[in-house]
């Protein structure tokens, strides 16, 4: 029986250690959170791709109104910028198949904040390559569609390491470097992500990062040098024997020192911080942005104080969410 219709689904994720020196081939260490995008894919008569994207606000909207009716205008250059992603997945999709002039429809869903540094753009590529390849019968693993995902996010962003469509495919707690990653020993991760309601575009904080650093390379070496230190010393505290108390509290320090090199190449903000200091104020034992900054989420690590730092983020006037690790990468919800 042919297929007329799937849903996947792909969840976001944090980088716990590594943003931005990842994509200079450094380590870097990331989780999949229980944050999801759904995609579902069906078949349409009409021989072209549509795009339903139910989270994306387009800007500059004119509306016309007469007595008896009402005429809509956008900025339209912009809204198919915006679903590059989706468009690049489906494409790099249909090479790899048939549709025999066939059009497909996807439509998306997400609880994921867009510009957020969790990893909207990584899971709706994941999500999509996942729902449109299993409509056209292809048998792609997990982490086959992570690699199409990073091809996507280089596609589209000029610059990606990989990191993101590599951990929303296959989940769980991830170590990761130059296109390969290693699962590291499941923790439950006692965190509080806070989210400053305003976005950054992954693909200009990194091309900003690559400007200074070819201004300067020997001030911005030493530093992603440092990061990607601190990334293996985070791996050994990870993998190693201790207690969980002492893995947090040298966690919780490499964490700060991983925010303070971040601020050092330009892309906290005066909010990103002011949420990072209000955590470590409220107990946490380390805190720093996630993703790549310029607006969008930090994350802090509080053992038992997460209700205390969750209240302490809402009072400098972030949103705090409080999310676990998600084992499970892409899923494939249904099929019809
Ligand atoms: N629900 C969605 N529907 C369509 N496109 C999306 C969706 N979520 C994210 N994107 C794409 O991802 C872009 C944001 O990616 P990026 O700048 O990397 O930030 P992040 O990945 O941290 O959210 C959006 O501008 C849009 O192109
Ligand atoms: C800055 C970077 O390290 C992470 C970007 O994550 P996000 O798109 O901000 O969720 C870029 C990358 O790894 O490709
Ligand atoms: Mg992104």
């Amino acid at each position: 029986m042919s297929v007329k219709r799937v849903l996947a689904s792909a969840p976001a994720k944090i980088i716990l250690f590594g943003e931005h020196s990842v994509v200079y081939g450094k380590p870097a260490i990331a989780a999949a959170i229980d944050l999801r995008t759904y995609v579902r894919a069906e078949f349409n008569d009409t021989g072209a791709i549509k795009i339903e994207a139910h989270d994306i606000r387009t800007p500059g909207l004119i509306v016309s109104f007469t007595e008896d009716s009402i005429y809509f205008e956008s900025d339209y250059g912009k809204a198919a910028e915006v679903l590059g992603y989706v468009r690049q997945a489906i494409e790099l999709v249909k090479e790899e198949a048939d549709v025999n002039g066939k059009g497909i429809t996807v439509s998306i869903t997400s609880q994921i904040p867009v510009g957020a540094g969790l990893g909207s753009s990584a899971a709706v590529a994941v999500a999509t390559i996942g729902a449109v390849s299993r409509l056209l019968g292809l048998e792609l693993s997990n982490e086959e569609v992570g690699k199409l995902g990073h091809r996507v996010e280089l596609l589209v962003q000029g610059a990606s390491s990989g990191i993101d469509p590599t951990v929303s495919a296959i989940g769980g707690f991830i170590h990761y470097q130059k296109g390969e990653f290693e699962h590291l020993p499941f923790m439950e991760l006692p965190i509080v992500v806070g989210y400053t309601g305003s976005s950054g575009s992954t693909k200009e904080l990194v091309a900003m990062v690559r400007r200074n650093y070819e201004e300067m390379p020997e001030i911005f070496e030493p530093i992603l040098n440092s990061m990607g230190r601190l990334v293996e010393k985070a791996r050994e505290v990870i993998t190693s024997d201790l207690d969980r108390d002492l893995k947090f509290q040298t966690l919780g320090k490499l964490m700060n020192i991983n925010h303070g090199l971040l601020d050092a190449i330009g892309v906290s903000t005066k909010k990103l911080s002011e949420l990072v200091y209000a955590a470590r104020t409220a107990g946490a034992l380390g805190s720093k942005i996630t993703g790549a900054g310029g607006g969008g989420c930090m994350y802090a690590l509080a053992p038992g104080k997460q209700s205390e730092v969750a209240t302490a983020i809402a009072i400098a006037g972030g949103t705090p969410m409080i999310t676990k690790i998600s084992r499970e990468g892409l899923r494939i919800e249904e099929v019809e």
